[in-house]
């Protein structure tokens, strides 16, 4: 049986303090309920599609959207619907979830011609999993909010297994009735969520959590160049690292795929690159250095120049051969 841990943070209660003013909705919004809500679902990448499937499983009614139709051929076949625009599936579904590349492609959805906001209503709630800066989240909200619906997002932390295994970790922030509506939902896709304040503060969570994340997958690769150029086996020294102090979970997963330089994507790489920009940009925007940050993206960014930017983050590697 699939595990659901779910822990909600301090910080929530020191938060919701202050924003529990600001954020009241104009319209009360129900529990999303298996069986009684059809929820929405707007990207079917690596995560939308094993998100989705884990909807579907627990009992809900999904509508999903996605650019190329093909791609919503996995959930149709375990019984989604499917909704020619985004407009239409905000106007068929109470709470819809999205999931999409990159800031161009959030507020294109969201906010462009059969966008969300031209399709959702009061009583409604968007919730935007896609990893995003603030600024692009907050320009999402208020086209969301001006039609009187709620706006949560919610990047998550985790990968395609995660997302598979439905222990995904949301990062949310925005309208905190709509983070206690769709409770059951977020159950269902992961195994933590924090609701951390008000809009851009999961944003920036989730710029600072895949800042570090794109650091150390760029530092282990350049480890194991070095390694391999001293004449040292890389499986070695990945199981030197698995014994100590510097032992975790994204070595033992990213590892192997360096030995072997094979990346089927889990998380594309130019994903990566782009948590890294948009984490340097905040960086920037408060005066705070970042030179690891800085040096990594610029070794993404190489290996992108390779050809990798559909492969997975590991491919960072590439940018270390020449
Ligand atoms: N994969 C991972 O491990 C994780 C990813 N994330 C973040 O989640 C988001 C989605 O990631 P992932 O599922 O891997 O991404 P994918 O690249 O697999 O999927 C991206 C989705 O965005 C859609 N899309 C892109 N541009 C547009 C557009 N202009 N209009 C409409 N739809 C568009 C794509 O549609 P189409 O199929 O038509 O191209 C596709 O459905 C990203 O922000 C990523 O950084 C966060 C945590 C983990
Ligand atoms: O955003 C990527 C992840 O693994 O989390």
């Amino acid at each position: 049986m699939m595990t659901q841990r779910t822990q909600t943070s301090s910080c929530t209660l020191r938060y919701k303090q202050r924003f529990v003013t600001s954020c009241r909705p104009l319209v009360t919004l129900s529990s999303a309920a298996p069986g009684k809500t059809t929820l929405g679902f707007v990207g079917m990448g690596i995560l939308g599609v094993p998100m989705t499937l884990n909807l579907l499983k627990a009992g809900y009614e999904v509508v999903v959207y996605n650019r190329n139709i093909q791609k919503t051929d996995p959930v149709v076949a375990a019984g989604a619907q499917v909704a020619t625009t985004p407009r239409e599936c905000a106007q068929r579904a109470q709470y819809i979830f999205a999931t999409l590349s990159d800031p161009q492609a959030a507020i294109s959805v969201a906010n462009g011609p059969d966008g969300i906001a031209s399709g959702i209503s009061a009583g409604k709630g968007y919730i935007d999993i896609s990893t995003v800066d603030a600024e692009t989240s907050n320009i999402i909200a208020t086209a969301i909010k001006s039609t009187g619906a709620s706006f949560l997002e919610a990047p998550v932390s985790g990968s395609k297994a995660p997302a598979e295994q439905g222990k995904l970790i949301f990062l949310t922030a925005g309208d905190e009735e709509l983070f206690k509506a769709v409770e059951g939902p977020l159950d269902v896709m992961g195994k933590a969520k924090y609701y951390l304040g008000g809009v851009g503060s999961g944003a920036n969570m989730k710029l600072v959590v895949n800042m570090l994340n794109g650091s150390m997958m760029a530092a282990l690769a350049e480890a194991m160049a070095l390694a391999d150029k001293s004449g040292l086996s890389q499986a070695d020294l990945l199981e030197v690292l698995s014994l100590g102090a510097m032992a975790n979970p994204m070595f033992a997963l990213k590892g192997p795929a360096v030995v072997e330089r094979s990346y089927p994507p889990a998380f594309p790489l130019k994903h990566q690159q782009k948590d890294l920009r948009l984490a340097l940009a905040l960086g920037d925007s408060l005066g705070q250095p970042l030179p690891v940050a800085a040096a990594a993206n610029e070794a993404y960014k190489m290996a992108k120049a390779k050809g990798q930017a559909n492969s997975d983050m590991a491919a960072v590697y590439e940018a270390t051969q020449h």
